[in-house]
C-alpha cells in the first residue's frame, strides 16, 4: 500500500516507520524542514527505544522517505494519515487548525480515490469537518473516504504498542475504505485482538474516555495517597490489593507526583470543553485536573518539610521528562517543581539520562550533570522526579556520602521507607 503520514511527530513517525517495516512504501511529511532535513540524514528528533534501527532498515530500502512536500506526498499516495498537533488553545479546547489546513491541501492536490486518515487525538465532529474542507477545497469532484483511526501508542513503548495493540479501533463508513484500512493492519491484528470498527463519532470519542479514565485512575490513586498520609496505611499496598481484582486490574494505580505529558492533561481538559460546550457539566474530569494539579505542587510542600528555609539551598533532581523512557518535556511535573524551587530561591542541580537537552530549552540558571551521583554533591536534598530505572540500583551509601544533609524526597515510591530509614536518610515519599 502506498501510505502518507503527514505530521513527522511522535506518532507520525512511529506510525509510518512501523507501517513501512509491515511492507507499505511511506511517504513521511512534515512542515519543519529541521525536522525532515535531519530525518533524510537519518537524524531522529525524538528518544524512542527501537525508533532508530526500524527507520534505518527501512530507509535504507526506500520504504520510508521524508519531504516538506505536502503535494508530493498526497499524489503518490493512496492512503493519508493525519498525525499532526492537536495542543491545547487558550480556552483549553483542541486546537484543529493544523489538522484543517492539512485536509486543504488535501483537497487541493488530491488526483484520485484516496482514504483518508485522521490519527491526531481531535474532537468528536473533526472528522466531518475535515470531510467538509476536502471536499471544499477540490477543484472537480474526485471521490474519498473518511476513517477515524486514533492511536494508543505510549512514549517509550511506541513501537511495541503499535505493533501489538490491545486494539486497534477504526471508525469507518463505506465497505471499500473499511477493506483498505483492514489490509493495512493485517500484519498486526489478531484473532484474539481483531480490529474494532465502529462509526466515527464513536472512534473519536474513544480516544477521549481512555485517556481521561488512565487519567482518573491515577487522580483517584494520588487522592488516595493523601488520605494515606493522614491516616497511615501504604498507597502501593492499596494499589496491589485493589489491582487484585481482575475488575480493577492492577495498571495506571501508581500514585506519585501527578500525570503529564502531551495528552493526558490536554485531553482531559478538551474533552472537559466538549461536554461544557453540550451544556455537560464534567465534575469527575474537573476534579481529575484539580487533584492533579494539587498533586503536581505537593512535592514542594514535601521538600519544604525538610528543608525549610530554601533560599540559596541545593536541591539534586534526578529525572525531568514527563516519565522515563523518553527525551519529552510536555507539561512534565518537572517543570510545576523547579518552578517553585527557583522562586523559593533553591538553586538547582539536575540529572536526567535523556531529557536534559530538551530541558535546557525550558529552564534558565539550572545546573546539569552527566551522571546522578555528581548532580546530588553537596546537595541539601535529592528529590526524585522521573523512576528511570537505572535510579533504583544505585549505590545509596555514596549518594549519602555526598549529600550535604542526607534528605530524599522521593515523587515516585522507588525505594522502601523501611530500608531508606536504616540507611540514615531522611525519606519522604508519596502516601506511605
Ligand atoms: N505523543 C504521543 O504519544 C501520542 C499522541 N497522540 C496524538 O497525536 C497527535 C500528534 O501528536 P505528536 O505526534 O505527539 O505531536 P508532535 O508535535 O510530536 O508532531 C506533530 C508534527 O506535525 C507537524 N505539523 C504541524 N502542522 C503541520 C502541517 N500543516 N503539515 C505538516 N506537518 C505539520 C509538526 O511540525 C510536528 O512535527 C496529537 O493529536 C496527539 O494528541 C496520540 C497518541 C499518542
Ligand atoms: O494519547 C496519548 O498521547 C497517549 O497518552 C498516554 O501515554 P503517555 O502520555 O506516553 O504516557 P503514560 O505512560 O500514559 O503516562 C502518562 C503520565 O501518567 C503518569 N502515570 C502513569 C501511570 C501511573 O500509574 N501513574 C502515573 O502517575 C506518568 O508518570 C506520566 O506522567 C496513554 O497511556 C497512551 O495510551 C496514549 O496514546
Amino acid at each position: 500500500m502506498k501510505i502518507c503520514c503527514i505530521g513527522s511527530g511522535y506518532v507520525g513517525l512511529v506510525a509510518g516507520t512501523c507501517l513501512a517495516d509491515m511492507g507499505n512504501d511511506v511517504i513521511c511529511v512534515d512542515s519543519n524542514k529541521g525536522k525532515i532535513d535531519n530525518l533524510k540524514k537519518g537524524i531522529i528528533p525524538i528518544y524512542e527505544p527501537g525508533l532508530k534501527d526500524m527507520l534505518e532498515r527501512n530507509a535504507r530500502v526506500r520504504r520510508i522517505t521524508f519531504t516538506t512536500n505536502i503535494k508530493d506526498g498526497i499524489q503518490k499516495s493512496d492512503v493519508i494519515f493525519i498525525g499532526v498537533g492537536t495542543p491545547s488553545d487558550l480556552n483549553n479546547c483542541a486546537d484543529i487548525s493544523a489538522i484543517i489546513s492539512v485536509a486543504e491541501s488535501i483537497g487541493k492536490y488530491m488526483n484520485g480515490y484516496k482514504v483518508i486518515v485522521n490519527k491526531s487525538t481531535a474532537p468528536v465532529g473533526t472528522l466531518e469537518k475535515i470531510g467538509k474542507v476536502v471536499k471544499s477545497f477540490q477543484k472537480k469532484a474526485i471521490r474519498f473516504d473518511l476513517a477515524s483511526n486514533p492511536e494508543f501508542m505510549r512514549e517509550g513503548e511506541a513501537i511495541k504498542d503499535f505493533t501489538n495493540p490491545d486494539r486497534i479501533v477504526i471508525g469507518v463508513q463505506g465497505e471499500k475504505a473499511k477493506k483498505i484500512m483492514e489490509s493495512i493492519y493485517n500484519g498486526i491484528s489478531r484473532t484474539d485482538k481483531p480490529i474494532m470498527f465502529t462509526d466515527i463519532r464513536s472512534a473519536e470519542l474513544i480516544k477521549y474516555a481512555s485517556n481521561a479514565m488512565l487519567a482518573t485512575r491515577i487522580s483517584f490513586m494520588n487522592e488516595l495517597a493523601q488520605l494515606c498520609e493522614k491516616v497511615g496505611g501504604d498507597i502501593k499496598e492499596i494499589a496491589k490489593g485493589t489491582g487484585l481484582d481482575s475488575r480493577i486490574g492492577p495498571r495506571f494505580l501508581q500514585a506519585g507526583i501527578g500525570y503529564g505529558g502531551s495528552c493526558f492533561p490536554k485531553d482531559v481538559n478538551a474533552l472537559i470543553q466538549i461536554m461544557n460546550e453540550n451544556g455537560i457539566d464534567a465534575k469527575i474530569l474537573t476534579a481529575v485536573n484539580e487533584v492533579n494539579e494539587q498533586q503536581k505542587r505537593s512535592l514542594f510542600e514535601k521538600i519544604q518539610i525538610l528543608v525549610p528555609k530554601m533560599k540559596n539551598k541545593k536541591i539534586a533532581i534526578w529525572g525531568l521528562a514527563f516519565k522515563p523512557k523518553t527525551d519529552d518535556m510536555r507539561d512534565a511535573p518537572s517543570i510545576t517543581l523547579i518552578k517553585q524551587l527557583q522562586e523559593a530561591g533553591a538553586q538547582i542541580n539536575a540529572f536526567d539520562p535523556e531529557a536534559m537537552d530538551n530541558a535546557k530549552t525550558i529552564f534558565r540558571g539550572i545546573k546539569y550533570y552527566d551522571d546522578p551521583y555528581s548532580a546530588v554533591k553537596n546537595c541539601d536534598a535529592l528529590v526524585i522526579v522521573t523512576e528511570w530505572n537505572e535510579f533504583r540500583d544505585l549505590d545509596l551509601k555514596k549518594v549519602k556520602r555526598l549529600l550535604k544533609c542526607p534528605n530524599i524526597v522521593d515523587g515516585r515510591n522507588i525505594y522502601e521507607p523501611k530500608d531508606m530509614k536504616e540507611l540514615g536518610f531522611h525519606y519522604l515519599c508519596v502516601g506511605r
